[in-house]
């Protein structure tokens, strides 16, 4: 199947732009994940390639085809919906075969093709079933099924997943990302599910108000999040104005002036009471003193909420601790996001160990 290149797309609704110059690549056989907060526009994109959003500037590539001006079946890109939007009264063969039929294919071939899809979705023995008789996660393979019968160009999957049960999700989602590895087709998907992103994409694109802040692999996605919203928005939840002008907070910078804002993941912030903390923790490229406000059991850790002067961190730790207790909290370098007064990314500083304010050990925030 051909990819999709999408060049500095326009669309939205009536006169209310929703998206503005989305350019994106999807490789032949690459899998893209669109995450984004509600209301940013990731339905609209899949609604503008499908031809249900009229595009009012700028192109849609499937291969070599400009597409964006084509109605929606002339363009051979198939959406599978959240809700499945399966024939209630049609049969899972019936259902599977229907895009076939529609297309006016001979019926050997449209048998032979649903009969090769019941195999590849693992549906055989189902085929003359009601799709009403089917669970959630079997509807939504005939739904995949479907959508693939017609060897679509490229194929967008709009939450494909979110209708479907917790232990239920986590197959079905190794699954499609097994047959699209195994079938090679060239998809986009949209999901409210980090992990699920994670997961399944070959990328990730992080869109924010109609536009898109960062592409990348799911690695550099998390662990290298090119803006602040990015950032913010992938888990580093912990955010501090540089310089707080608070003595209990010291950053180990070249340039202690420098204005600031760093984020840093719950997880990434080692934990220590200011007696255990060791010289590698205290060596940290941030290091904050504060007091156990709460601790709350996550199941594999705590997560402890640390009242700090204004700020209230969140760090993740093996132990339950008691309000009031003392901590110090250590956060490496590399696991620090910072970027300048105008949200430009601000290259990991080395170690330098070069107090912004003396630090004492047993402060009270
Ligand atoms: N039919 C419509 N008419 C007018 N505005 C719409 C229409 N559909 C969506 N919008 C607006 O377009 C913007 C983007 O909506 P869209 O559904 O694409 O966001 P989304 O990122 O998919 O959100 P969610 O994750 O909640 O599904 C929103 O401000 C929404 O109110």
């Amino acid at each position: 199947m051909a990819h999709l290149h999408i060049q500095n797309l326009q669309a939205g609704y009536g006169k209310k732009l929703i998206l503005d110059k989305i350019n994106l690549t999807v490789e032949q056989g690459e899998m893209i994940a669109l995450l984004g907060p509600s209301g940013c526009g990731k339905t609209t994109l899949l609604n503008a390639l499908c031809g249900f959003v009229p595009v009012s500037g700028g192109e849609i590539f499937a291969g070599s085809r400009s597409v964006s001006q084509l109605p929606a079946e002339k363009r051979n890109i198939t959406m599978v919906f959240q809700s499945y939007a399966l024939w209630p009264h049609m049969t899972v063969a019936q259902n599977i075969g229907y895009g076939l039929k529609v297309q006016k294919a001979k019926r050997a071939e449209i048998n032979r093709r649903v009969s090769e899809l019941l195999s590849i979705v693992k549906l055989e023995g189902l085929e003359d079933e009601k799709v009403t008789a089917l669970s959630g996660g079997q509807r939504q393979r005939v739904a995949l099924a479907r959508a693939l019968a017609i060897r679509p160009d490229v194929l967008v999957l709009d939450e494909p997943l979110s209708n479907l049960d917790a232990k239920v999700r986590l197959s079905v989602r190794h699954e499609i990302k097994a047959l699209q590895k195994q079938l090679g087709f060239t998809s986009l998907i949209v999901t409210h599910d980090q992990e699920e992103a994670l997961v399944m994409a070959d990328r990730i694109a992080v869109l924010n108000q109609g536009k898109i802040e960062q592409i990348g692999t799911p690695e550099e996605i998390y662990h290298h999040p090119s803006t602040p919203f990015v950032a913010d928005f992938m888990g580093a939840e912990n955010h501090i104005k540089w310089p707080t002008h608070d003595d209990a907070f010291r950053l180990n910078t070249s340039n202690p002036a420098a204005e600031l804002d760093l984020y840093f993941r719950s997880e990434n912030a080692v934990l220590a009471t200011p007696q255990a903390a060791s010289k590698d923790d205290l060596n940290a490229g941030l290091i904050i003193h504060g007091h156990v406000e709460q601790s709350v059991f996550f199941g594999n850790n705590y997560q402890i909420s640390v009242r700090c002067g204004k700020h209230t961190i969140q760090a993740d730790h093996d132990q339950n601790l008691s309000e009031n207790t003392p901590v110090t909290l250590s956060v490496p370098n590399n696991a620090l996001h910072a970027f300048d007064k105008e949200g430009k990314l601000v290259a990991h500083q080395k170690n330098h160990a070069v107090s912004v304010k003396s630090m004492r050990m047993n402060h009270v925030c």
